[in-house]
C-alpha cells in the first residue's frame, strides 16, 4: 500500500503521524512511504532519517495527497487541505467531526473514508488511540493553569500549591477519565487543593483509592459544579462522550459566578467543549476573557510538545495502521470491530452515531456498509 504523510498544517501543529521508525518498518513489510518535507523536523525527526528508514521525500503536500491510498495525519484536516479529499482515500487521523459540520460535509461529498481515532475501541472499550494524548493535554492542562494563574497573564496571581502559611490554590476537574486523572495527578503533586466531578460513582470510587484521600471526589449535577467552580481557581474541563459533542457541564451562570481572574482550561474544546462560555483557540491566541475568568482553549494541546506527544501517539496508532496497509482499510475494518468503531465517514455515508445526533443527521452502522 501507498502510505502519505503530510506535514500538519494547523496552528503550531508540530506533531507528525509516522515517526522514522513507522516508516522503516512499514517499508520493511513491502510497502510505500511518502512523507511531505519536514513533516517530523519539529518532531525531531528530520527528512533524512526518513529517508534512512526506507521513505520517500516529496516536496508538495499535494503530491503526497494524490498518490496516497491511505493518508496519516494527526489533526483534523483544515479548510486548505479539503482540495485534497477524493473519492475512496483512506483518511487515519483525528476528526473530530461532531462539532465540525463543514469538514463533515466535505468529507461525505468526496467519497472519503474516515478513521477517526477517537472513536476506536479496543477490547477492554477504552480509547486507545485518544488516551496518550488525554494524557498529555491532561497534564498540560495543570502547567498552563498555573501559567495563567500569574498575575501578567490575566489571572489571580496565585501560585497552585501555596507556601506554608498561606493556603493553595482550589482546582476543579470536570470529568475523571484520562485527562481528569492525569490533571489531578499534576495538581495534587503541585500542591493544590483539588476536586473532581463526575457523574460515574464506581470511577469515582476507583479515584478516591488512587490518591489515598488526595482528592475530593465529587458526584456531577449541577449544584455541586456550581458550588465547586464558585471556590475554584482553575478548572479543568475533561468530559467525554465519544464522539459526540460535549455537554455543557460548566454553564454561562456558573462562570458569571467564578471569582476574577479564575481561570478555566477547557481540554474537551476538541468536541465542542463542556463550559458553555468556552471557543476554540490556537496556540497563537489561546486565551481571551469572559466575565473576568481567563479561558484557555486550545484545540490541539499536545502540539505544543511534539516530541513527546508524536512518540506517544504514534506507539497506539501504529499497530493499526499496519493492519490497514496489510490488509486493506476494508478488511482491516471488518476483522476489528473496534476498529470500525473509528469508522465516521464511508464512501458518503456517516457511519458514526455520536457525529449523527450532535448534526442531526442520519447513519449507518459500520457493519452494514462494511458487509
Ligand atoms: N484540547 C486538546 O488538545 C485535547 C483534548 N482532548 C479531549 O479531552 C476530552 C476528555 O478526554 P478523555 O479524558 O480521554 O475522555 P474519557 O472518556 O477518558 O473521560 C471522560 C470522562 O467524562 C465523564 N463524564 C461524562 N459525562 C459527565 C458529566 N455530565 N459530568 C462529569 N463528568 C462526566 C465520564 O464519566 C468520563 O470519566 C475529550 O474531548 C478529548 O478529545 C484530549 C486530548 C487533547
Ligand atoms: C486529541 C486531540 O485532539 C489532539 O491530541 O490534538
Amino acid at each position: 500500500m501507498i502510505i502519505g504523510v503530510p506535514k500538519e498544517i494547523k496552528d503550531h501543529e508540530a506533531r507528525v503521524g509516522v515517526t522514522p521508525a513507522g516508516a522503516k518498518a512499514l517499508v520493511e513489510a513491502g510497502h510505500v512511504v511518502l512523507v511531505e518535507t519536514h513533516a517530523g523536523t519539529q518532531s525531531g525527526f528530520p527528512d533524512h532519517e526518513y529517508q534512512d528508514a526506507g521513505a520517500e521525500i516529496v516536496g508538495e503536500a499535494g503530491n503526497v495527497w494524490a498518490n496516497a491510498e491511505t493518508v496519516v495525519k494527526v489533526k483534523e484536516p483544515v479548510e486548505k487541505e479539503y482540495v485534497f479529499f477524493r473519492e475512496g482515500l483512506v483518511l487515519f487521523t483525528y476528526l473530530h467531526l461532531a462539532p465540525l459540520p463543514e469538514l463533515t460535509n466535505r468529507l461525505l461529498e468526496k467519497k472519503v473514508i474516515g478513521i477517526a481515532y477517537e472513536t476506536v475501541r479496543d477490547r477492554a472499550n477504552t480509547l486507545p488511540l485518544l488516551t496518550p494524548m488525554s494524557e498529555v493535554a491532561g497534564r498540560m492542562s495543570v502547567q498552563v493553569g498555573a501559567s495563567y494563574l500569574e498575575k501578567e497573564k490575566g489571572g489571580r496571581g496565585i501560585l497552585l500549591g501555596g507556601v506554608p502559611g498561606v493556603p493553595p490554590a482550589n482546582v476543579c476537574v470536570i470529568g475523571g477519565g484520562i485527562v481528569g486523572t492525569n490533571a489531578a495527578k499534576i495538581a495534587v503533586g503541585m500542591g493544590a487543593h483539588v476536586t473532581l466531578v463526575d457523574v460515574n460513582l464506581n470511577r469515582l470510587r476507583e479515584l478516591d483509592d488512587l490518591f489515598l484521600g488526595r482528592l475530593h471526589t465529587l458526584a456531577s449535577n449541577s449544584y455541586n459544579v456550581g458550588r465547586a467552580t464558585r471556590e475554584a481557581d482553575l478548572v479543568i474541563g475533561g468530559v467525554l462522550i465519544p464522539g459526540a459533542t460535549a455537554p455543557k457541564i460548566v454553564t454561562h451562570a456558573m462562570v458569571s459566578k467564578m471569582k476574577k481572574g479564575a481561570v478555566i482550561v477547557d481540554v474537551a474544546i476538541d468536541q465542542g467543549g463542556c463550559v458553555e462560555t468556552a471557543r476554540p483557540t490556537s496556540h497563537s491566541d489561546p486565551s481571551y476573557v469572559v466575565d473576568g475568568v481567563v479561558h484557555y482553549c486550545v484545540t490541539n494541546m499536545p502540539g505544543a510538545v511534539p516530541h513527546t506527544s508524536t512518540l506517544a501517539l504514534t506507539n497506539a496508532t501504529f499497530p493499526y495502521l499496519m493492519r490497514i496497509a496489510n490488509l486493506g482499510a476494508t478488511e482491516a475494518l471488518k476483522a476489528d470491530a473496534g476498529l470500525a468503531e473509528g469508522l465516521n465517514v464511508w464512501k458518503g455515508q456517516l457511519t458514526h452515531r455520536g457525529v449523527a445526533e450532535s448534526q442531526g443527521r442520519e447513519w449507518v452502522a459500520p457493519a452494514s456498509v462494511l458487509n
